[in-house]
């Protein structure tokens, strides 16, 4: 496999590299920000993009939040972008169960085990559910539950899917409802299973952590409609109509975006290493997952 090339300070290597591509899909976490701090010249490098022609589709595993939220963010960080710009991971399932999977009501219902973007992309699909940010659902789990739960009072008959993201607010009763769900028949399905998330300049249990436990106990492991899945890529081929060999995929995590590029057969790939992956791990001999080319940060794009 050839060895990537490294852009930064090359600006030739650059205008060339950039030439091969009309479309950009950008990840989120790790390239652009880490939490709410923006790294450097990210507003200028999409301007640069766009001043070139090219269009940008945001693809983020963070399903904590939905397209419109995103859309606050990069208004709030002064980041030039358009809701429908935004294609996230609580998006991608969310279009999945409405319109690939499409159950009959009302045994359609969805028991989430995520956040409020989760939510707001199943309500914008029209699909129903229950769990998620329930206040009812913050709580230690009572003696009682465990009878409540094992005769089905406490559970609701028409939930016929269990939606695990990343979740900052897991806890063992939500778990147990969960597991029951799965014991039940229910489709177990994942906006994403990141391992790690970049925060605060710094990693944290990402959205395959925060549904390990379900994972371990229900011995079963979920559907992700995150990237790599390709049932991601072929919903952002068909919204943006993509010449896959003309679009490149920008990410910080080999496993997840450079592997969703790959996969894709897309024109190529670009790693950022302002995030998780480092570069001792795609220059390594043998390394399974390379990216076409690599730069220090997102910014180095200007040249
Ligand atoms: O654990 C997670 O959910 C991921 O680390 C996080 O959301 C990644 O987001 P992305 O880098 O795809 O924008
Ligand atoms: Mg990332």
């Amino acid at each position: 496999m050839s060895q990537p090339k490294f852009l930064s300070g090359d600006k030739a290597g650059i205008d060339e590299f950039l030439d091969r591509f009309d479309v950009f899909l950008f990840d989120c976490d790790g390239v652009l920000w880490s939490g709410d701090h923006m790294f450097d010249k990210v507003p200028e490098t999409l301007e640069m993009l766009r001043s070139k022609g090219k269009r940008l589709v945001f693809v983020t595993n963070n399903s904590t939040k939905s397209r419109a939220d995103y859309k606050k963010k990069f208004d709030k960080l002064g980041i030039p972008a358009e809701v429908d710009e935004v294609f996230g991971s609580s998006y991608s399932a969310a279009v999945y169960i409405a319109r690939i999977l499409k159950l009959p009501a009302p045994k359609n219902k969805v028991f989430v085990m995520g956040e409020s973007g989760i939510e707001q992309e199943l309500e914008a699909e029209g699909v129903p559910y229950i769990g998620g940010t329930d206040p009812a659902l913050r709580r230690d789990i009572e003696p009682e539950d465990f009878t409540n739960i094992a005769n089905g009072s406490l559970l609701d008959p028409d939930v016929a899917i269990v939606l695990s993201g990343l979740d900052f607010h897991m806890n063992y009763l939500k778990t147990a409802i969960g597991f029951q769900y799965l014991q039940r028949g229910a489709k177990y399905l994942a906006t994403n299973i990141d391992s790690t998330l970049p925060m605060a300049h710094s990693f944290f249990p990402g959205a395959g952590a925060s549904g390990a436990g379900l994972e371990k106990a229900a011995g079963q492991t979920p559907v992700s409609f995150g990237k790599p899945s390709q049932a991601m890529m072929d919903a952002i081929e068909g919204k943006f109509k993509l010449n896959r060999s003309r679009t490149c995929m920008i990410g910080d995590r080999l496993n997840t975006d450079i592997q969703f590029g790959i996969d894709g057969k897309l024109g190529g790939t670009l790693a950022v290493l302002t995030g998780v992956s480092k570069k001792e791990e795609f220059l390594a001999e043998g390394a399974k997952t390379v990216p076409s080319a690599y730069v220090n940060a997102i910014g180095d794009l200007l040249g």
